[in-house]
């Protein structure tokens, strides 16, 4: 693992969709998901993450001009391949815009994009998000399929879903880890630069962190959980500490 060139230093994005999950709630503005930015700004994350889902479920189109005016931290909007998800980001610009499959019936966001399946869908999405300067991301399973389908559109990013491992026990863990692993490098090797993210916490971030390729972790509902009881600063401080350790 020695050689292996590491990003210099492994990003946290915070993802703080489930602020506005509470928020929705009671459809009031309380809690703001824009204060979320800010503090996640203030204890040295690296980036705010949003899902404007299209049944806006919990950011809205109006968070998205407010968290991108209250900090100068980079957003990655989360977003379907849709007409109108590519619209509302060529208009608002974000930093990084992530391509998600989405179902309306599901309770989160249960696969990756089928990158190889959908090449003819995503190809103008990509190229027009990236003529716009937005950085392009797509999120898939850890599969080389689809890693290079990635490499076939032109994007610079890939986030691996790394709900799979989260979810898995004992050595189906390890094997996920694995190819978690082995996709980071293949994506790497190919000069695409590896993120992870989905059902990360405590418990299960140091062996992804470890992972010498990834240059970025997006992670959201289990530190918007935590911060209910440490508040959201000690929350994030925490997941940095373990990722740093890690490394
Ligand atoms: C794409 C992803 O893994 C997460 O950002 C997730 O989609 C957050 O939104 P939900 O919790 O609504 O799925
Ligand atoms: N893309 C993954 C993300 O932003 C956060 O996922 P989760 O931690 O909310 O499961």
């Amino acid at each position: 693992m020695n050689n292996v060139l590491r990003p210099a230093r492994l990003r946290l994005g915070v993802n703080i969709d489930h602020v506005a999950t509470i928020r929705n709630a009671r459809g009031g503005d309380h809690p703001d998901p824009v204060r979320a930015a800010e503090i996640v700004a203030s204890v040295g994350g690296d980036g705010i993450t949003a899902h404007l889902r299209e049944d806006r479920r919990h950011i809205r189109d109006e968070d998205l001009a407010r968290i991108q005016a209250a900090t100068n931290l980079p957003l990655n909007l989360e977003m379907a391949a849709t007409d109108e998800m590519l619209e509302i980001a060529l208009r608002h610009k974000p930093h990084a815009a992530c391509i998600v499959p989405e179902r309306r019936e599901e309770r989160t966001t249960e696969g990756g994009l089928d990158a190889a399946g959908q090449h003819n869908r995503l190809a103008p999405i990509v190229s027009r998000l990236s003529d716009a300067g937005i950085r392009v991301s797509l999120f898939i399973a850890p599969e080389a399929r689809q890693i290079e389908a990635a490499m076939k559109l032109g994007a610079p990013v890939v986030e691996l879903h790394t709900g799979e491992y989260a979810h898995a026990e004992g050595e189906q863990r390890a094997i996920e880890l694995k190819r978690i692993a082995d996709m980071a490098a293949l994506a790497a090797r190919n000069g695409i630069e590896p993120h992870a993210g989905h059902g990360l916490t405590y418990e299960n971030v140091q062996p992804i962190a470890a992972i010498p390729q990834l240059a970025e972790l997006n992670i959201g509902h289990y530190l918007i959980g935590e911060a209910i009881f440490v508040g959201l600063e000690s929350a994030v401080r925490r997941m940095r500490e373990l990722m740093d350790e890690a490394r």
